[in-house]
């Protein structure tokens, strides 16, 4: 069971008006998955970016079971939108990458890397050159790399908004399979209200000026999804239309945060 606990994060960009992030308090254990939404510009790539130790913030801090976080660390796996993989590499160089950095030796980084492409559905790809793969391909890829790592926080910044709805939809169900076999502790950042109602144990709902957490609420439509309910009745479902209804309020300020 791990922690990542941010601690009053307040943050200000040089000449910016208004802190990016404003006396911001979340923690993650391991098993949640906690998606954040709000408008543009409120601060939610900034807080992953801390999260991720590739920013430091003005005040406060970020601690992984209480230890202070003060820069990227192979326990924080990032995902990005852009799936970032090495072209020069093959598919499955690609995920062994974290494997290569941490002298796993080669038959065992093959072995490692042919087991994850199997769990991404892509058991058939290893050998080919990155640039034959589709999008959808390719950002799995970038989760059986962030994967192999055996990371105990998965932190993604709109993994899947470049994806075709279908394929989109396909890469949701993966993901809650995946949080669900590895009780990764997950943070992921998306522009849509389905998508975080669908994935999230807790949806942390942002607004700018200065970027702060307005609320925090918990769902279960991704435990009904897990215990074999068909995701399309529960995206469907009176419960879900309500609850998409109440979160966009929430991130559009139409009710009193
Ligand atoms: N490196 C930087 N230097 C200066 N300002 C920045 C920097 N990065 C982000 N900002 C500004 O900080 C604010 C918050 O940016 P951030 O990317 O964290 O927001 P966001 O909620 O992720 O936005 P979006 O939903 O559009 O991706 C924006 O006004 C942005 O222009």
């Amino acid at each position: 069971m791990a922690q990542l606990d941010f601690a009053h994060i307040t943050t200000t960009y040089d000449g910016a008006a208004s802190p990016v992030l404003s006396d911001v308090s979340l923690s993650i254990a391991s098993g949640e998955f906690v998606v954040v939404i709000g408008r543009s510009g409120c601060g939610k790539t900034t807080l992953l970016n801390i999260a991720a130790g590739f920013t430091v913030p003005d005040a406060g801090r970020v601690t992984l079971d209480g230890r202070p976080v003060t820069g990227p660390g192979a326990e924080r796996a990032v995902v990005f939108q852009d799936d970032a993989l090495f072209p020069w590499l093959t598919t499955a160089e690609n995920v062994a990458f974290a494997l290569r950095l941490r002298g796993e030796d080669k038959a065992g980084r093959r072995e490692a890397a042919d087991a994850l492409l199997q769990r991404v559905g892509l058991d058939a790809f290893g050998d080919r050159p990155i640039w034959q793969l589709s999008g959808g391909q390719r950002q799995r890829i970038g989760l059986a790399r962030a994967l192999a790592a055996q990371p105990d926080f998965l932190l993604m910044d709109e993994p899947l908004g470049a994806l075709d709805a279908m394929t989109r939809e396909q890469m949701q169900e993966l993901l809650l399979d995946i949080s669900h076999e590895t009780r990764a502790g997950i943070l992921l950042i998306t522009h849509s209200v389905e998508e975080a109602l669908f994935l999230a144990t807790r949806i942390v709902v942002m607004a700018p000026s200065p970027g702060r957490i307005v609320r925090s609420l918990e769902f279960d439509f991704s435990r009904r999804i897990l215990a074999g309910e068909s995701a399309r009745s529960i995206k469907t479902s009176p419960e879900f239309a309500a609850a998409r209804a109440s979160v966009l309020d929430l991130v559009f300020d139409r009710v009193p945060a």
